[in-house]
């Protein structure tokens, strides 16, 4: 094998084996010119059909009704495998044109793999397969993505709770936008999830969305997805945004006072025309999708300080409601914390702990910065700390802030001593609770303050039962 001519000998060789290869495999096999008429059939496919007398000259479709010969003629196309109905039977059929020597299209060929698409079963079945996997998959995301909360599970008895949940139900069943206002921790997104839960859309999605933890670079990608190959980095893939798979539900934006001026506009534009542009991307979608927005910032004050805009708090702001601070509401702490008892029991699958009333009342003499969810996590450490079956005001105060270093029963350490986890604990705590304080609650003047990143800030505080998504 050394020169060109041997090559080009194997190469028409190939061809030549290969096309009877083909022949040998097939149940059939039919060649027709450029007219589409039969120029050739073989004695398999002539029984196959039932084809007595020779069926040269005579139209393709004369024989084969369903025959696409004709169409590989005009297109020039190869069809490399589809299904051909012929009478009540099926054929799996290869259709490919046929060059003449200047490159033109003179005529056709095909092949019938099998007289049976059962043959195909296999691969048929394979691909119902894996398409019913993901039809479960994506059921199970759309039920994942379903709202966890109903407005039950808002428990509370104070008038303030009782008004909160007449003007959510009837929020639910409008379609407009919600802004629900209050301190970190006190039930917005509980909230969220009860109005979605109650509306027309509780069977289609709720998405929620964190503007603070996520960095604002990432945000727009986040929001509104990326078009296949809008980076030309490793990320080349198709992503939906929230916006998208929010898409016939709810999209839940928390902690909207920490965006970005830039992105505000964006939003508005959105909420003005109900159409998103994936980044990179020159083709709008329409998306319907009910918002509901909340903050624990004062985003008048943010408007007036031109922090943010008018326009968008003017469309934000169709349904308010302020949820008020624990402190302000001290007759639901017990309920809230008898349920939180109830639920850290289920969890940890222990008999449920019972409060006595002086613990309840430590509990309504603390002021509760990080409302229901530092609620939440000082139960969970009173649990982690005693086995008691009834905890005591000692119990509390032990693990309260600024308490009186009282030691939970059963934990024998010398006098004054903690542990260490605890001390650090309450110290950073005490240093994200200042800088908070001093900067008013905007976190990335805090995060500063403190020397982190604001996401970084934000998942301390959620650790520490100060901050957002616990
Ligand atoms: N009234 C309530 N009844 C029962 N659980 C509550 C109530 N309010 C809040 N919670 C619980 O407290 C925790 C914090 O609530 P949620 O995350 O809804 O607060 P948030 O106001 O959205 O906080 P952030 O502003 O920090 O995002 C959650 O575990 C939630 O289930």
């Amino acid at each position: 094998m050394d020169s060109d001519a041997d090559y080009e000998a194997l190469r028409q060789r190939a061809v030549q084996s290969l096309s009877e290869h083909l022949e040998g495999m097939c149940v059939g096999a039919v060649t027709v010119d450029r007219n589409g008429r039969i120029a050739w059939m073989d004695e398999k496919y002539k029984a196959l059909l039932g084809v007595a007398e020779d069926p040269r000259g005579r139209p393709i479709e004369e024989l084969i009704p369903n025959s696409m010969l004709r169409h590989v003629i005009e297109t020039g196309q190869p069809m490399p495998i589809d299904l051909m109905d012929f009478g009540d039977r099926s054929f799996v059929v290869i259709r490919l044109p046929l060059l003449g020597a200047d490159g033109s299209t003179i005529g056709a060929i095909g092949y019938v793999l099998f007289d049976r698409a059962e043959y195909l079963r296999p691969v048929v079945s394979k691909y119902q397969r894996l398409q019913e996997e993901l039809s479960r998959a994506q059921a199970e995301l759309a039920q994942e993505r379903r709202a966890k909360y109903s407005f039950s599970q808002f428990i509370g008895t104070s008038e303030a709770v009782r008004e909160i949940k007449r003007l959510g139900r009837r929020a639910a069943q409008m379609d407009s936008t919600v802004l629900l206002l209050g301190e970190t921790g006190t039930g917005k997104e509980l909230l969220a999830q009860a109005i979605h839960a109650a509306s027309p859309r509780a069977s289609r999605p709720f998405v929620g969305v964190n503007v603070a933890a996520i960095p604002e670079t990432l945000l727009e990608a986040e929001f509104f997805g990326v078009a296949p190959g809008a980076y030309t980095g490793a990320d080349r893939r198709h992503r939906e945004g929230k916006f998208q798979l929010a898409n016939g539900g709810t999209l839940f934006l928390d902690e909207i006072g920490d965006m970005s001026l830039p992105l505000q506009a964006k939003l508005l534009r959105v909420l003005q025309e109900r159409e998103i542009e994936p980044l990179g991307s020159n083709k709008v979608m329409r998306v319907d999708v009910r918002i509901i927005a909340a903050t624990s910032r004062d985003l008048h004050a943010l408007v007036r300080d031109k922090q943010f805009r008018a326009d968008l708090y003017y469309r934000l702001n169709v349904v308010p409601i302020t949820v008020p601070p624990l402190r302000e509401r001290p007759e639901d702490i017990e309920s809230i914390a008898d349920r939180i008892l109830e639920q850290l029991a289920i969890q940890q699958g222990t008999p449920p702990r019972e409060l006595l009333e002086s613990a309840v009342d430590v509990l309504r003499e603390y002021d509760w910065p990080g409302n229901v969810r530092e609620l939440y996590n000082t139960l969970e450490r009173v649990m982690a700390l005693t086995d008691a079956p009834i905890l005591t005001a000692q119990h509390i105060r032990g693990v309260l802030p600024g308490g009186q270093g009282a030691r939970p029963a059963g934990l024998p350490l010398q006098a004054g001593a903690r542990p260490l986890s605890e001390v650090l604990h309450d110290a950073e705590r005490s240093a994200i609770a200042a800088a908070l304080e001093a900067t008013g609650g905007v976190k990335a003047r805090a995060a500063k303050l403190l020397g982190i990143s604001r996401a970084s800030l934000y998942e301390r505080m959620v650790s520490l039962g100060l901050g957002a998504n616990g």
